[in-house]
């Protein structure tokens, strides 16, 4: 086991919650507002336990059991150092990702939620493990199963498979379609920019992760949400992922 540099009554540099002030399971968006957006609208008897950089993490319940939901930022840098946090320091055990991504294939639309059971990446975080080759990384798959099975019973459009996270935001990418669109013809059907780094701090620490997207914006059609839906319109994902709380 890895144990945490902090004293087990203090904080870290970017996060000042005391060690049981965080739930065994996390919700983490990018967006630290659709954090405190979760927590206003989802949870009773909230508390914000940090907000260190804006960071902001609170603290609830959902139908009676604690729940957690924190910003992780932009891109794989941030999600490392925050997931790394919650499992090494703060005793997280399930960290459930609720992000937005964009569509790379013509049937995914906006609006439909994708379920990453693996991320691929054109990052090097996987370089820290020393590794001769190329990590897979995956979602945990009990996770996995039981967001598909409430997606069903709640008949949400759905999608199951292999998500890119990558460094790049893909619209900015220099090599333009190119790009993304060398990841779709491996069947990538969305693109995130946090999904590699959560899946191998899960492995590394063995914890547990699961990475579900909102499609905000398709690189095939070029629909997307407004910023405020992309703050409102993500309600069938919140709903499933709240129902991880334990
Ligand atoms: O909506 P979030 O969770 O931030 O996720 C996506 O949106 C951001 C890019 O706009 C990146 O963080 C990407 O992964
Ligand atoms: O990472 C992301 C998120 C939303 N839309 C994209 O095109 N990329």
């Amino acid at each position: 086991m890895v144990k945490s540099i902090f004293g087990p009554k203090e904080g870290t540099p970017h996060n000042n919650a005391c060690p049981g002030d965080i739930a065994k399971t996390v919700l983490m968006p990018g967006d630290p507002l659709r954090a405190k957006f979760v927590a206003d609208n989802y949870l009773e008897n909230v508390k914000e336990n940090s907000s260190v950089r804006n960071m902001l993490v609170f603290t609830g319940t959902y139908k009676g059991r604690p729940v957690s939901v924190m910003g992780s930022g932009m891109g794989c840098p941030s999600m490392g150092i925050y997931s790394y946090e919650l499992f090494c320091h703060y005793g997280v055990e399930n960290i459930i990702r609720i992000g937005t991504c964009g569509g790379l294939t013509a049937d995914v639309e906006v609006g439909d939620v994708l379920f990453a059971q693996a991320s691929s990446t054109d990052s090097n975080y996987a370089y820290q493990y020393g590794l001769s080759g190329t990590y897979a990384a995956c979602a945990d798959y009990g996770l996995l199963e039981k967001a598909v099975s409430l997606a069903r019973s709640m008949n949400v459009r759905h999608w199951v498979g292999n998500v890119f996270s990558s460094d790049i935001f893909s619209l900015y990418n220099a090599e333009g379609e190119e790009g993304w669109k060398k990841w779709a013809r491996m069947g990538c059907a969305g693109t995130d920019m946090e999904s590699y780094a959560l899946y191998c701090n899960a492995a590394y620490l063995k914890k547990k992760a699961l990475t579900m997207l909102t499609c905000s914006d398709s690189n095939v059609t070029r629909k997307e949400m407004t910023p405020e839906e992309r703050q409102t319109s993500l309600v069938n994902m919140f709903k499933i992922a709240l129902e991880f709380a334990e």
